[in-house]
């Protein structure tokens, strides 16, 4: 994810010696580097250096790294975590008092673009500093403000979003070899309909129970498609996971 934004930034004129990064792993600072010509610091040098700090470690690792930079967040700092699980609160009571703090969900569609972060402000963060981390998020795709204690039902619907269409997109395409067509064309069928139906669900503005209904033939194959998705409760399934997801992102903070 922080590769992910680093490459956006640069994307969107960020220039290069406006930034540096951390990595605890040499070669993939090594990687980084060579990569994006991006300058590597240690985590206190880096924070010591940087008026806004972005963090985009493991939720596991949160704790550990805020120790490591906690003398170095000046007052005028922002620090803004991409973390799932990790509260405002939890970052506000691991730095001196008082630091401006923006919890974060983005997603990885932001590689190509096409982000949604959703933002939350802490309680010392200014409405100019929110913005601040708005428009940085904005070079990847869209942002959005929510109240913090939405950001685990964010977490679950655009955060691991990404993951279930790829889960549905690769048993679209085993679905259409078991029906005998070669693999790469099942490929660019459904990748080119899942890419069709978004678009359409983004640019004709309609609500999609009246687009799946345009499809759906009285009596035709469709209609018997979606009641064999129904007998399977693929639409509970579907709530059921978010829910789990969501309490997982809640656990997070505590492992
Ligand atoms: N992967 C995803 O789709 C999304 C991830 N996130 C959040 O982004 C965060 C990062 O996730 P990933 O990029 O998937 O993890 P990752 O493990 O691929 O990347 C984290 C990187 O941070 C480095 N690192 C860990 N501790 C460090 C430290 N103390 N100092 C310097 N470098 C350190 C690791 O070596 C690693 O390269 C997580 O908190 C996750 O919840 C949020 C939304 C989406
Ligand atoms: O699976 C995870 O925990 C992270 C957060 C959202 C997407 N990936």
């Amino acid at each position: 994810m922080g590769e992910t934004l680093l490459s956006g930034l640069l994307r969107s004129g960020h220039p290069v010696d406006g930034l540096v990064i951390t990595e605890r792993r040499a070669d993939r600072a090594a990687e980084l580097t060579e990569k994006y010509g991006v300058r590597v610091l240690d985590n206190a040098e880096a924070a010591a250096l940087a008026d806004t700090l972005l963090l985009v470690v493991k939720p596991q690792d949160m704790g550990a790294l805020l120790a490591e930079i906690h003398d170095e967040v000046a007052e005028d700092n922002l620090v803004v975590s991409l973390a799932a699980g990790i509260t405002t609160t939890f970052l506000e009571s691991r730095l001196p008092a008082g630091r401006a703090v923006v919890r974060v969900m983005p997603n990885t569609p932001a590689l190509v673009d096409q982000g949604m972060a959703a933002v939350s402000a802490g309680s010392h963060c200014s409405p100019a500093q929110l913005q601040q981390a708005q428009t940085l998020l904005a070079a990847t795709g869209k942002v959005v403000d929510v109240p913090e204690k939405l950001q685990d039902a964010v977490t679950a619907i655009s955060g691991s979003g990404p993951a279930y269409i790829f889960y549905v997109v690769e048993a679209m395409i085993e679905a259409g070899v078991v029906l005998g067509m070669p693999r790469t064309t099942a490929t660019e069928l459904v990748v080119q309909t899942l890419f069709g139906a978004a678009t359409m669900i983004k640019e004709t503005g309609q609500h999609p129970t009246v687009l799946r209904e345009q499809v759906t033939s009285p009596g035709g194959t469709t209609a018997a498609a979606l009641r064999t998705l129904d007998d399977h409760k693929v639409r509970a399934a579907f709530i059921t996971a978010m829910e789990a997801a969501a309490r997982r992102s809640a656990e997070l903070a505590g492992d």
